[in-house]
C-alpha cells in the first residue's frame, strides 16, 4: 500500500455514524453484487451441544471490491467465507454468487461452480510438492479438462514475478513466492471471487505486505473482486472495506480502512482481551 492511500484513508477513516451512510449509499447502488448473504445462518452441532456461528448475516459484496473480514477468534470468519464460497452450507438464509443461489445447487454443480467462478488462496499455499511452478499454476485448468491461454498463463507469471522460477518445485521458493503461485493459480481461471483466507499468516511482515501489494493490483489492474479473512489490521487496511463480525453478527463495517482505525475497532470488539 502507497503511503498517499495510507494517509488519504488516515483522514477518510470512518467512525461507526459514517459507515452507516455509506452502508444506506449502497443498499441503493446500482452496482451488480459479486456476493449476496440473506440471512444466514450457521449452526454446527446439535441440542445442547450446538453451535451458532453466524446469526442471519445479510450483507452484499460489490463485483471489483477488495472486503476484508476480521473478527475475534470464534466470531465466525471461516464459517463466513465457507458459506460464501460454496465450501459449507448454511442451516438457514441464501448465498448468491454473481446471482446464483447456491442453496438449490447439487454437489456436482457446486464443485463445478467453485471450479470455474471461484479462486481459493490458503494460509498454507497448499501447492503441489510433486509439480513446477508452471504446472500448479495450471492445475484447475487441467482438473477442468480445459487448455490454459497462453497469454493468461504468460500474464499471470510476469504479474506475480516468477518468470524466472516456472519449472521450479514449491520446496525451491520462499513463502512468499509459494503464496504468490497459489494467487496465479487461484487467478488462472479468470474467477468472479478470490476467496483468501489468511494469505499472509505464515509470512514474514515484509513478505506479507508484497502478497498484499499483489492482491490490491489485481483488484485496480484487472478488476478482481477479493473477499479476505485476516486477523492482520494492516492487512485489513489494503481493502476497500472492512466487515467486523462478533459472536456470528456483523458488528460493524469500515470503507477506506486504516490499520491503525482497524486496531482500534479490533480492540473495542474485546478481540485481543485474552
Ligand atoms: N465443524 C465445526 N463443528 C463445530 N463447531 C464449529 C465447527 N467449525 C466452527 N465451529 C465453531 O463455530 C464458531 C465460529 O468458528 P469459525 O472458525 O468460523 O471462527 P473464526 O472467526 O474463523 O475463528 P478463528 O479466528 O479462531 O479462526 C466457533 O465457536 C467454532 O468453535
Amino acid at each position: 500500500m502507497s503511503e498517499a492511500k495510507s494517509s488519504g484513508a488516515e483522514a477518510k477513516s470512518s467512525g461507526v455514524g459514517a459507515s452507516n451512510n455509506r452502508v444506506e449509499a449502497k443498499r441503493t447502488s446500482s452496482r451488480a453484487d459479486a456476493i449476496s448473504l440473506e440471512a444466514v445462518s450457521k449452526v454446527y452441532g446439535k441440542g445442547r451441544g450446538a453451535v451458532a456461528a453466524l446469526r442471519e448475516v445479510t450483507v452484499r459484496l460489490p463485483k471489483g471490491g477488495f472486503t476484508a473480514v476480521m473478527g475475534p477468534s470464534g466470531s465466525g470468519k471461516s464459517t463466513f467465507l465457507h458459506c460464501a464460497a460454496g465450501l459449507d452450507t448454511p442451516t438457514a438464509g441464501t448465498v448468491r454468487l454473481g446471482g446464483t443461489e447456491l442453496s438449490g445447487l447439487s454437489e456436482r454443480k457446486l464443485t463445478e461452480l467453485r471450479r470455474e467462478r471461484a479462486g481459493f488462496v490458503f494460509q498454507a499455499f497448499n501447492l503441489v510438492p510433486a509439480l513446477t511452478v508452471e504446472q500448479n499454476i495450471t492445475l484447475p485448468l487441467r482438473l477442468a479438462g480445459r487448455r490454459a491461454d497462453l497469454g493468461r498463463l504468460a500474464e499471470l507469471i510476469h504479474r506475480v514475478g516468477l518468470g524466472e522460477r516456472i519449472e521450479h518445485r514449491p520446496g525451491q521458493l520462499s513463502g512468499g513466492q509459494q503464496q504468490r503461485v497459489a494467487i496465479a493459480r487461484a487467478l488462472i481461471s479468470d474467477p468472479e471471487v478470490l476467496f483468501a483466507d489468511e494469505p499472509t499468516g505464515a509470512l514474514d511482515t515484509l513478505t506479507a505486505r508484497e502478497v498484499l501489494t499483489l492482491l490490491r493490483q489485481t483488484v485496480d489492474e484487472l478488476g478482481q473482486t477479493i473477499v479476505m479473512v485476516t486477523h492482520d489490521p494492516v492487512a485489513a487496511a489494503y481493502a476497500d472495506e472492512v466487515l467486523f463480525l462478533a459472536d456470528g453478527r456483523i458488528a460493524d463495517t469500515m470503507y477506506a480502512p486504516t490499520a491503525a482505525a482497524v486496531a482500534d475497532r479490533m480492540i473495542h470488539l474485546g478481540a485481543w482481551n485474552r
